[in-house]
């Protein structure tokens, strides 16, 4: 590089939106919002250092080229078969370009039921959101990251936090009675490495997204009648992600970060009148701000043999 600098660098588009309908004559239309990230590894380093834009794929290319996919995409499919498709297609139409790394976040359009009946054309959006993030390189080699975003948990009881560190800043009473609530964001890699690794149809993307869901939120809660005790936000993460690597083995590692998102107990007193409201695990004062965040990435110990 001239001059004696080293540079380190990529360009694309951010937050390109992009709605797609299907609307297959056997049955009930098909709709996704997704909001795409696409960044180029690209040598096109004269453009920084001079004023040659010969070799840049312009980032509005990039844009209409999300438009041109989901247009050429006549079939539904997950956010990360779309990535997949954008990543190859940016990888190998482009000499210049080395590597891609398209992330999308989808929004949960649901279809919305009548009377328990399915509606051909209604949605409605759920909170959570779909995220991946895939890199990609010209030989293809992947690295696939699924996750999601907003999944909203709580219980009203089984759950405590108790012998941890005293000392003279410590205000917190040891407790085996206590709301807990969370916001999860989590991530997981899925251990496909090229491409030629990634598995046709019927494995789909979009059902292990709603499987993880469910085993972490069902790790979370426990069984319906008695639940589960959980001693710390640290214990009931660190069962959530092991039970996801547990029940799939085509998940390498599992991130998951998991704020406390504290109900405290409110006691209200004056003199005339000390018990106006004595806290007795019934009145509680919701708080975002501030809260305790917790997170990991738990992955399997690598086999001794
Ligand atoms: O589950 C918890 N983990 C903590 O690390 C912590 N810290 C705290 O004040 N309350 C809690 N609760």
């Amino acid at each position: 590089m001239a001059e004696g600098f080293k540079i380190d660098q990529r360009h694309g588009k951010s937050r390109v939106r992009v709605a797609r309908v299907w609307r297959p004559h056997s049955g009930g239309h098909v709709m996704v919002e997704w909001e795409v990230d696409v960044s180029l590894f690209s040598d096109c380093l004269p453009s920084y250092t001079s004023d040659d834009n010969s070799s840049i794929v312009a980032t509005d290319s990039m844009k209409n080229t999300v438009y041109g996919k989901a247009k050429e995409c006549t079939e539904e499919l997950t956010v990360e078969r779309f990535a997949l498709l954008l990543a190859r297609h940016f990888t190998t139409s482009y000499p210049q370009v080395t590597g891609a790394i398209v992330s999308i976040v989808e929004k949960t359009w649901e279809r919305v039921l009548i009377d328990g009946k399915p509606h051909s054309h209604g949605f409605k959006l759920g909170s959570e959101l779909h995220t991946t993030e895939v890199t990609m390189k010209k030989c293809g080699a992947v690295n696939i990251i699924s996750g999601l975003k907003n999944l909203s948990l709580l219980k009203t009881t089984q759950s405590g936090f108790e012998g941890f560190v005293r000392d003279k800043y410590t205000l917190l009473l040891d407790t085996r009675e206590r709301i807990v609530a969370t916001e999860v964001t989590s991530s997981w890699r899925y251990k496909f490495e090229n491409i030629s690794q990634i598995p046709p149809a019927p494995f789909c993307f979009r059902q292990r997204y709603n499987e993880v869901k469910k085993v972490l939120s069902d790790t979370f809660f426990g069984p319906v009648d008695t639940g589960v005790y959980s001693p710390s936000v640290q214990n009931t993460l660190y069962l959530m992600a092991t039970a996801v690597l547990n029940r799939f083995q085509e998940i390498e590692w599992v991130h998951l970060r998991m704020p406390n998102l504290h109900f405290l107990p409110v006691n209200m007193s004056s003199k005339e009148n000390p018990n106006m409201v004595k806290f007795a695990d019934d009145v509680y004062l919701p708080t975002s701000e501030p809260h305790g965040t917790i997170q990991a990435t738990i992955s399997r110990a690598m086999s001794k043999l």
